[in-house]
């Protein structure tokens, strides 16, 4: 009857995961039937008090009758007052407990699901604890804890903690690889301030659903302990007690002993199906979001008030930026010999960045592309610092706005969440749901620039405004899953404006939305772009993507740049051979759609591959032995712009060896 982990975890997660398996009792009942004993355990003291604690030894041990439902005790006490009466005492215990193994618990699985060394350990330990049954534990710990009823108490808490814990961890454990939770680390936010404000109000709704139904089985632990002579002690009693006394004349009056019974059996009943019921109340309620549509964007004209020649009126393409190719200004960005490193297997180390280097000038759009699994998206987490142990971090050069990126520093951590912005894949990943889309907006206001709440709201407003967010005052007051999937990518661009962007990170911000919506999204970073004068660097698998908004474009492959060309020159000559093969593979990039695609043979090498060559090479229809033993240095090939790293580029585009790119 109890409701599983993967029950809660599942009403969490919403009604596409959630099942039903069985007729359930009306909820109504099971409602019902918890107010009735929230009511006795309120009135029932004052109700039946005189005449539970009323002695009336020539009544003592009669068996049931009119006058006394249930009997009466040795001291002719009326048992059906008693049983009503002790309602107080037993729910008042077992909610105690509950909250007691609650906290604890809640506490252990927070600290093990941020914390990785720890929550190993943790992890060790409650898997350990749960390997015994609650109420065998409640009883080791009575013992341990103390006889009586603060004893009692204890014990049932702390058998109950590793549950708590168990699911918290679980939780935690999504909760922290959640894209919001990503993004407040850019913004500098402590591990107790992402905890307390992103993790726990998420996850507080299935633990206070296991809460409630562990009420119920509190209930039962607590009257078993009492029942054993560990729990609540004479004078006090509670229902196991009166189970336990009961059961010593059940002879004499059986209704003695079922009477508390019943009470115990039908509160624990009443609370497991009180958390079902809600349980399938907040999927209910999660099944019907109210989402709207996208808007149709603010037309032809930039969202944010963009030069009027960044944009051709009606063309809805994205403009790139009259930025020079190659930056010739102290460069916003520089990063040379990036690596990132990861503990293998076996002990060795895996390197899924292996050569980065690149440099961003203000007000530039560099894309990256490259399949999945070269590199992009955790280059690009090392440039925000995100790459979180037991990840490190390596470079010859990483500097970002003046400031060395390699110190950690508040200083820098304030730099970096003032003036660097991250556009995720999913934006209903980046935007926490419990949270309203205004104080995710005006959080980097209020942190960074220590402007008041009223200025930021204002200016919140503005930038639900600026992304073509319509009805920006209300929709400032919703949360996301109000919000359709490109309103939702908009807000995050509206989070991003409200710093002081001067570096928008976008890691691949069209892959989940629907065609029609992913250009007006690119469009509209295209806008913002010309409007702040910040740099984009735009991540996408997809090169048509990129050469739509990019000024110049670093193709990635196995951890290393192996190209690097504005993206016209990139487009009209491609000088390596996976970046051919690439463009040819894109049915947008203007191939003869009748031809078949030519597919990529083979598979990257992945980070824990070490090969002394190209890592191409094993795919590449040019590659020959020089290729197989040794790897090709980053050159310049005919453009100034334009370097590969290819020991046989394609024709037309001969390498200029003298001119390796300093690292
Ligand atoms: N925590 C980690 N530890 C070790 N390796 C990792 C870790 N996270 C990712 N990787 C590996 O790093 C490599 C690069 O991953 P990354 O996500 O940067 O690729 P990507 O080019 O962005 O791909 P995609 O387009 O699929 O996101 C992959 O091989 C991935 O398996």
């Amino acid at each position: 009857m109890s409701t599983t982990l993967t029950d809660l975890a599942a009403a969490a997660a919403g009604p596409a995961v959630r099942r039903r398996r069985r007729p359930r009792v009306p909820g109504g009942v099971a409602l019902g039937l918890l107010a009735l004993f929230v009511l006795l355990s309120i009135f029932g003291p004052w109700i039946w008090g005189g005449a539970a604690g009323a002695t009336n030894i020539p009544d003592a041990n009669q068996s049931s009758s009119a006058e006394h439902w249930l009997g009466t005790d040795d001291l002719g006490r009326d048992l059906l007052a008693r049983t009503l009466y002790a309602t107080r005492s037993s729910l008042v215990l077992a909610v105690l407990a509950t909250v007691v193994g609650g906290i604890v618990g809640v506490a252990l699985g927070l600290l093990s699901g941020v914390s990785q060394r720890l929550g190993r350990v943790l992890g060790a330990v409650i898997n350990l604890l749960m390997a015994f049954p609650a109420l065998l534990l409640s009883i080791f710990f009575a013992v341990l804890f103390g006889i009586g009823s603060v004893g009692s108490v204890l014990a049932v808490g702390a058998a109950f903690a590793p549950g708590f814990a168990r699911i918290t961890q679980t939780l935690t454990a999504s909760a922290v690889s959640r894209d919001y939770v990503e993004a407040s680390k850019v913004l500098g936010k402590s591990p107790l301030y992402v905890v307390l404000r992103h993790i726990l109000p998420n996850i507080a709704e299935p633990v206070i659903l296991y809460t409630t139904i562990h009420i119920g089985t509190a209930i039962l632990a607590l009257s078993g302990l009492s029942f054993l002579g560990l729990g609540v002690q004479p004078p006090a009693y509670d229902w196991g007690r009166l189970l336990s006394d009961g059961l010593t004349r059940v002879y004499i009056s059986p209704l003695a002993a079922i009477g508390p019974s019943v009470a115990i059996v039908l509160a624990g009943l009443t609370f497991n199906l009180a958390g079902e019921h809600l349980s399938d109340l907040v999927g209910g309620r999660r099944s019907a979001p109210g989402t709207v549509t996208d808007p149709v964007p603010v037309a032809a004209g930039p969202a944010v008030g963009a030069p009027r020649d960044a944009v051709v009126p009606g063309d809805d393409t994205p403009a790139r930026s009259s930025a020079p190719a190659v930056p010739v200004v102290a460069p916003l960005l520089e990063v040379r010999g990036l690596r990132v490193l990861y503990p293998g297997a076996d002990g060795g180390t895996v390197t899924p960045v292996r050569d980065v280097s690149f440099s961003l000038a203000p007000g530039e759009t560099v894309g990256i592309v490259g399949e999945s699994g070269s590199g992009k998206s955790m280059a690009t987490s090392a440039i925000a610092q995100l790459v979180e142990a037991p990840g490190s971090v390596r470079a010859e050069v990483l500097t970002f706005d003046g400031i060395d990126l390699a110190e950690r520093s508040r200083a820098n951590e304030s730099v970096l969440g003032r003036s660097m912005a991250m556009i995720f894949q999913d934006p209903g990943e980046a935007l926490n749901p419990a949270i309203k889309i205004g104080t995710h907006l005006i959080e980097p206001a209020v942190v960074h620039l220590h402007q008041s709440k009223p200025v930021a709201r204002g200016r919140a407003v503005e930038a639900l405004r600026a992304v073509a967010i319509n009805d920006p005052e209300r929709r400032y007051d919703q949360h996301q899953h109000e919000l359709s999937g490109g309103m939702k990518q908009r807000a995050c661009i509206a989070v991003g404006l409200m710093g002081e962007p001067k570096l928008l990170i976008a890691d691949e911000p069209t892959t989940a939305l629907d065609v029609t919506v992913q250009r007006q999204i690119l469009r509209l970073i295209a806008d913002v772009r010309a409007e702040s004068g910040a740099s984009v660097l735009f991540i996408s698998h997809d090169i048509a993507v990129v050469a739509e908004i990019s000024d110049r474009i670093l193709v990635m492959y196995a951890g290393f740049v192996v190209e690097e060309a504005t993206a016209d020159e990139l487009l009209a000559r491609p000088a390596h051979p996976y970046t051919s093969l690439l463009l040819a593979a894109s049915p947008d990039m203007g191939v003869d759609r009748s031809a078949p695609l030519p597919m990529l043979d083979g598979r990257m090498p992945g980070p824990d591959v070490d090969l002394p060559g190209c890592y191409f090479a094993a795919r590449c229809p040019r590659a020959d032995q020089t290729c197989v033993d040794r790897r090709p240095p980053l050159l310049q090939i005919g453009a100034p712009a334009h370097r590969a790293a290819c020991w046989h580029p394609l024709a037309g585009t001969a390498p200029t060896p003298t001119e390796e790119v300093a690292r």
